[in-house]
C-alpha cells in the first residue's frame, strides 16, 4: 500500500501542504512544474517522488537532501509537498476545499524579464480572494545579461558563480517586481532577505529551464507551510474530505474521478457523498488507482490513501458528476453532509437586473470570470455552469435591450442548436479560455455595439432643418403634395414632419429626390423634390413658404450638445422659439 508516512512533533502530525503553480501565459509554470519534479527524479535513490493522479508528491527527505545546504541540517515537519498537476489560475479557483481553494498555498511564476501582466494580475486578484498565501518564482534569471551559465543548482549557489554585474543587474529587475506588487498591495523582497515572513511576499528567483533555484523554492514552500499553515495542514483522521478535479465517464469502467484528497483517510468500499447535476448524492468507492513513477511505474491499485494525495476513484453508481465538486466520506449524519456540499458549491457572484449572460465550466472559473467583468464595470443579469445551449439563446434574445444579447462562454461549448439559434436570433456568444482575453472582447463588443446604438439614434433623431418652397418647381398639389425645396440648414429625412413658422403643422415627408435619384435624407445645402403627405398646397402651406423640421422636445439637450454646425443651431434656435410661442418653457427641462 503506498501511503505518505507523516512527521511527528509533540504529538502533532501535518499532511503535505497541497502547492498549486499559478501565472502569466508563458512565463514559465509548467517549465517550474517540471523542474521541481525533474530536479527531484535527479536527485532521488529510491522512490522520493511519486507522480500520483492529478498531483505529485514529493516527500520531505526529497526537499531535504536538495535543499541540505540551505537547511543547514534542520528537519522538516511536514512529509513532503504535494503539488497540483494542472497549473493555472482557472483550475486553482475551480478546485475548493472547505469554502476555500484546495491549495494551501501557491507558487506564483513570473518571468523576471517582463513582470506583471494580465493573468499575473488575475492570480494576485484570485490569490488575495482566497487568502492564500503564496511566494514568488522570478523566472528565466538565465535570461539576464551577463548570467555565467550554471545548472541543477540553488539560487544561493547560481549566485556565487555570477559576476557583479549580474547581480547589480538582478537586483534591479528585483526590484522593479518589488515595486509592481506593491501597486497589488503586496510587500515582498528576496526571499533571503526577509526577516519578517508573514508580511512579506518572498520572491524566488530560478530559472525552470536550468533547474535553478528549486532547492530555495521547495524549502521556502515546506518552511511556510509548517510555520505559518499548522492549522490547516494539521493531519485529521476523524473525517475524510477531498476535492472532484476531473470526471470522466468510460464505458466499461463507468465513472471515475479524480481527485485529491485533503484530510483523513480513503478506503475502497467507502460510502461518499458529492454533488452531481442533480444535487447531492451517495455513492460507494468501488476502487482507487494511483500513478506511481520510478521502478513501479504506472497506474497501481490500492486500497486506501492518505491525505494529502491524488487519487482515480471508480464509483459504484453513474453519476452526474460536478467538477470542483467536494468530496466527504459518510460517517454519521448524511443531511448534514449534503447541507455542507450545497454550501461549498454555491458561488457568489453579484447579479444585477440587466448586463451579460455568462456560462463557465465550472463553479470557479464562473466566479474568477464574473469577479474581472465586475472589474470592468460590466454588470452581470446571469451566471451558471454548463455549455450553451438552445434554451440560454432564447432566453438572452426575448431581452430588449441590444446591449443585452450576448453571452460570454468560458472554456464550454456551444452546442450546434444553439450556435444556429444564435444566429437564427441576432444573439452573439463570445467564447474563449482566457480570461483577459474574453474579457477584452466583451469590452470591445460592448463599445462596438454602444456606438453602432448611438450611430442609429443619431441618423433617426430629426435634424433641425429649415427649408423653403421654390415656386417655380411645383409638380403636384395635392395627394401628395410634390415640389422642390432649397434646404437651408441641417438634414432633411424621410419621415420627418414639417412645421409651418406659426408652430402649425406643414406635412410629412414621405420621400426625396435628388437628381431623379431617390434619397432617405439629404444635407444642407440642396435643391431637392420632395412628397409631402397629409397637407395641399395652396391651403395649409404655400409655395415660397419657410417650413422647419419639427424636433421632439426630448432631443433639444442632446442636439445642443452635438456639434452642430452654426447655421444648425441657428435653426434650432428659432425652431425653440416658435415652439415658446405655445408653451414658454418648450425646451428647457432636462
Ligand atoms: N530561458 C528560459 N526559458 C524558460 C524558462 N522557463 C520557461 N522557459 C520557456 O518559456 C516558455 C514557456 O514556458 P511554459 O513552462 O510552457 O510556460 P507556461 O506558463 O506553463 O505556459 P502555458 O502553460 O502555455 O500557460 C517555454 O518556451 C519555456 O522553454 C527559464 O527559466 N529560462
Amino acid at each position: 500500500m503506498e501511503m505518505s508516512i507523516s512527521s511527528t512533533e509533540q504529538g502533532v502530525r501535518y499532511r503535505q501542504p497541497i502547492v498549486c503553480v499559478l501565472g502569466h501565459v508563458d512565463h514559465g509554470k509548467t517549465t517550474v512544474l517540471d523542474a521541481i519534479r525533474g530536479t527531484s527524479v535527479a536527485q532521488k535513490e529510491a522512490g522520493g517522488i511519486t507522480q500520483r493522479i492529478g498531483a505529485t508528491d514529493i516527500d520531505a527527505e526529497t526537499i531535504e537532501r536538495s535543499a541540505r545546504a540551505l537547511l543547514k541540517g534542520a528537519k522538516l515537519k511536514v512529509p513532503g509537498l504535494l503539488f497540483i498537476d494542472t497549473p493555472g489560475h482557472v483550475a486553482f479557483s475551480n478546485m475548493r476545499a472547505r469554502g476555500g481553494a484546495l491549495a494551501d498555498i501557491a507558487v506564483l511564476v513570473i518571468d523576471i524579464n517582463e513582470g506583471l501582466m494580465p493573468q499575473t494580475v488575475e492570480s494576485i486578484n484570485i490569490l488575495k480572494k482566497f487568502r492564500t498565501p503564496f511566494i514568488v518564482a522570478a523566472n528565466k534569471i538565465d535570461l539576464i545579461p551577463l548570467f555565467t551559465p550554471v545548472r541543477d543548482v540553488s539560487f544561493i549557489e547560481c549566485l556565487k558563480k555570477q559576476r557583479k554585474e549580474y547581480v547589480e543587474e538582478l537586483d534591479r529587475r528585483i526590484y522593479e517586481l518589488v515595486s509592481a506588487l506593491y501597486g497589488q498591495g503586496f510587500q515582498s523582497e528576496r526571499y533571503d532577505r526577509i526577516t519578517d515572513f508573514t508580511r512579506t511576499v518572498a520572491i524566488v528567483p530560478v530559472s525552470g529551464k536550468l533547474h535553478i533555484g528549486m532547492p530555495d523554492l521547495l524549502m521556502m514552500l515546506a518552511g511556510l507551510a509548517q510555520r505559518y499553515l499548522e492549522n490547516d495542514i494539521r493531519l485529521r483522521t476523524d473525517e475524510t474530505r477531498g476535492t472532484v478535479i476531473e470526471v470522466k465517464r468510460e464505458e466499461g469502467t463507468g465513472v471515475t474521478l479524480d481527485t485529491v484528497i485533503y484530510q483523513g483517510v480513503l478506503r475502497a468500499g467507502d460510502e461518499i457523498a458529492l454533488n452531481t447535476r442533480d444535487g447531492p448524492a451517495v455513492t460507494r468507492v468501488r476502487g482507487m488507482l494511483i500513478n506511481t513513477h520510478g521502478r513501479k511505474k504506472g497506474l497501481r491499485e490500492v486500497e486506501s490513501v492518505q491525505a494529502a494525495a491524488g487519487v482515480r476513484v471508480l464509483i459504484s453508481d453513474k453519476l452526474d458528476v460536478i467538477p470542483g465538486t467536494p468530496m466527504i466520506v459518510v460517517r454519521g449524519d448524511r443531511d448534514k453532509i449534503f447541507e455542507e456540499i450545497i454550501k461549498e458549491s454555491s458561488v457568489s457572484i453579484p447579479l444585477s437586473e440587466h448586463g451579460v449572460t455568462v456560462k463557465a465550466e465550472a463553479l470557479g472559473s464562473l466566479e474568477a470570470v464574473s469577479y474581472e467583468l465586475g472589474q470592468k464595470g460590466i454588470g452581470i443579469r446571469s451566471a451558471q455552469t454548463g455549455d450553451v445551449t438552445k434554451r440560454d439563446i432564447i432566453d438572452v434574445a426575448t431581452l430588449q435591450d441590444p446591449m443585452e444579447k450576448v453571452i460570454i462562454a468560458f472554456n464550454v461549448s456551444v452546442l450546434p442548436e444553439a450556435q444556429q439559434a444564435a444566429a437564427e436570433n441576432d444573439v452573439t456568444i463570445i467564447q474563449g479560455n482566457i480570461i483577459y482575453r474574453l474579457i477584452e472582447e466583451v469590452e470591445g463588443w460592448l463599445a462596438e455595439k454602444k456606438k453602432q446604438l448611438e450611430e442609429g439614434r443619431k441618423q433617426s433623431m430629426p435634424v433641425p432643418s429649415k427649408l423653403v418652397i421654390l415656386p417655380e418647381y411645383i409638380f403636384r398639389t395635392s395627394k401628395p403634395v410634390i415640389v422642390g425645396v432649397r434646404l437651408l440648414s441641417g438634414q432633411l429625412k424621410v419621415g420627418d414632419t414639417l412645421i409651418k413658422s406659426d408652430g402649425r403643422y406643414g406635412g410629412t415627408v414621405k420621400s426625396i429626390r435628388e437628381n431623379e435619384v431617390s434619397k432617405n435624407y439629404v444635407d444642407a445645402p440642396a435643391e431637392v423634390a420632395v412628397a409631402i403627405d397629409g397637407v395641399t398646397l395652396n391651403r395649409q402651406i404655400n409655395p415660397n413658404e419657410t417650413l422647419y423640421v419639427d424636433i421632439p422636445e426630448s432631443v433639444v439637450r442632446e442636439l445642443r450638445a452635438r456639434a452642430l454646425d452654426p447655421e444648425t443651431m441657428k435653426t434650432l434656435e428659432e425652431i425653440i422659439k416658435i415652439k415658446r410661442k405655445e408653451n414658454p418653457f418648450w425646451g428647457t427641462r432636462a
